[in-house]
């Protein structure tokens, strides 16, 4: 089926697009579980209302293959005791889908881990463009003190896997402010690497 061309319009300080299919917000309180300080995210949700702390506005044309979703997310600043706000976390249920993510303002970190459980962090501010090639799972950080606006696009067939985070009790590094502005990684001390078999069924090509 021939599709008509689309035109979105970013708008980088409210973090939406024109032209969007959908919107969905995440608060707070949908984050738990994810942080080390359990009492201190339950204290804060209470505080502060559980408040939205992420928005994600997309284009979806379809789930077929050879297609693709793209959006904007906007992140507010803020941490739970020593830890950053974070998005849920995923990787693709069609695990050798890619992502890419440019960011429009503020200041993020991409966390990437593979199956084998080792880690790497990209720096994402405006003008940045990062590539999450496929089996990473990632997550975004916001690390400053303003909303994080990114701009994404992945295959419209990829979907999400979030259960793989929670299976291994997180993901294997925590990202902590170092006290100073800026930030730093820790060990997490509840994570449980994924079995060779886990790591084998996750790395073949997805139809
Ligand atoms: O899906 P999560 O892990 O909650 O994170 C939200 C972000 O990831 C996406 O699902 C895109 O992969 C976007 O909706 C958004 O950038
Ligand atoms: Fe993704």
């Amino acid at each position: 089926m021939l599709r008509e061309p689309v035109t979105s319009i970013v708008d980088a300080n409210s973090g939406g697009m024109s032209g969007n299919t959908g919107r969905y917000e995440k608060r707070l309180s949908d984050l738990s579980g994810l942080y080390e300080n359990a009492a201190a995210h339950a204290q804060l949700t209470q505080k502060l209302g559980d408040p939205v702390v992420y928005a994600v506005e997309d284009f979806r044309p379809g789930d077929h293959a050879g297609d693709l979703i793209y959006g904007i997310t906007r992140m507010s600043p803020g941490r739970i005791g020593d830890e950053f706000f974070l998005t849920r976390g995923h990787i693709h249920a069609k695990a050798d889908r890619p992502e890419i993510y440019y960011g429009q303002k503020g200041k993020g970190l991409m966390q990437l881990e593979s199956p084998e459980g080792e880690t790497r962090i990209v720096e994402i501010g405006p003008q940045s463009i990062c590539y999450v090639p496929p089996y990473w799972i990632h997550r975004s950080i916001n690390v400053g003190d303003e909303d994080l606006v990114m701009l994404f696009a992945y295959p419209s067939d990829s979907g999400q896997d979030y259960g793989i985070i929670e299976a291994s009790n997180g993901m294997r590094h925590r990202v902590k402010t170092d006290g100073n502005g800026g930030w730093i990684l820790v060990e997490n001390r509840d994570y449980r690497p994924r079995s060779s078999d886990t790591v084998a069924a996750l790395m073949k090509r997805y139809a």
